[in-house]
């Protein structure tokens, strides 16, 4: 590291299945500290198919979205070995994502690196770490917009993750696309949690933990809601029960009803409440709590701790 104790500027980019992320950091006496942020809720997930492929009209949205980054790589003199392209669950699946690579690599002149739900695990729990305060055994849960990561971990060291493929995008088309919303969406949306949570749920149990903790879109904006109202920003099954009765409540998918819920956050926030329902009840959660941060800063930090290796190897 140069002798101002500054590390060159790096940038994460994150290409999510809500939203498409770029975090621009430098390392700050062993930490990253983030001086630009860029996003757009992209809702790559929205595009996908019954027969598996992006729509182009999503795909569009996308390859912009990355044209934005490109310029901002480029105003911020960011080094071509200095940024990390990470793609999650729509990636992942779709059956045209060769075709995305192709066409984004002249844009972004950067590849595009499709993790595994296992290794966005990981670095969701190592973005977890980096951000929250707390210590003890932790249960992490991370809904996106196609699939929702489990970790858990005692400090840096993760003991059990899975991701499973089910998400608030993904929802919100299946189960909560006509409005006013009734009890049997949420009924069916639950059962299909319940499901997909049957093979995972044993091990989760067995090893147990002190403190649950979100990160991501679902229960960002449940906290917002909170915070906006002036309540406890701590997520509990009552709280969640209360926003359910509030959204079946509303006439039409604004949810304008809702006081404090932005409506950015309103296309999904019936999904996000729907799954975490079904997680607190499966899972028997008393309390939960929003991490300080997820996927985004496990890629700042993994980027950091590359940065200062080779910087060492040079040295
Ligand atoms: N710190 C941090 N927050 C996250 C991360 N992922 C999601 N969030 C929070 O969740 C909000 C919604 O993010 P989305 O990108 O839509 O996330 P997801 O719904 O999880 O979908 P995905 O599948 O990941 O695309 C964010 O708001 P904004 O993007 O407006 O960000 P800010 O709070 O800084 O204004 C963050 O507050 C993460 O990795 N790190």
């Amino acid at each position: 590291m140069p002798v101002s104790n500054v590390s060159q500027p790096y940038a994460a980019i994150t290409l999510g299945s809500n939203s498409f992320n770029m975090l621009v950091a430098q390392t700050v006496g062993h930490k990253p500290t983030v001086i630009a942020k860029y996003k757009r809720k992209v809702r790559l997930a929205e595009g996908i198919g019954d027969d598996g492929y992006l729509s182009e009209d999503v795909m569009l949205r996308g390859l912009d979205c990355l044209a934005m980054f490109a310029s901002m790589l480029e105003q911020h003199h960011i080094a071509s070995d200095n940024v990390a392209v990470f793609a999650t669950a729509t990636l992942r699946v779709i059956n045209n994502a060769d075709e995305f690579h192709r066409r984004a690599l002249p844009i972004l002149l950067h590849p595009i690196e499709v993790i595994s739900g296992l290794r966005e695990a990981e670095l969701i729990y190592q973005g977890m770490v980096a951000t929250t305060q707390g210590d003890g055994r932790r249960l992490v849960i991370d809904i996106g917009g196609a699939s929702t990561e489990f970790i858990i971990g005692d400090g840096s060291k993760v003991l059990f993750k899975t991701s499973v493929p089910m998400g608030c995008v993904l929802f919100n088309q299946r189960f909560f696309n006509q409005y006013p919303l009734q009890n049997i969406d949420f009924e069916q949306a639950i059962e299909y949690v319940n499901v997909m949570m049957s093979e995972h749920l044993e091990q989760l149990l067995l090893l147990g933990w002190q403190a649950v903790l979100g990160a991501s879109g679902a229960v960002q904006s449940v906290v917002s809601v909170l915070q906006h109202r002036q309540c406890s920003a701590i997520i509990t099954q009552q709280t969640l029960l209360a926003f359910k009765a509030e959204i079946l409540a509303q006439h039409d998918a604004s949810l304008a009803g809702i006081n404090g819920l932005d409506p950015e956050q309103a296309p999904t926030f019936a999904a996000g409440v729907a799954i975490l329902i079904a997680l607190f009840e499966s899972l028997s959660i008393n309390s939960l709590h929003l991490a300080g941060g997820a996927l985004r800063e496990g890629v700042l930090q993994l980027l950091a701790d590359r940065i200062a290796a080779k910087q060492l190897d040079k040295e």
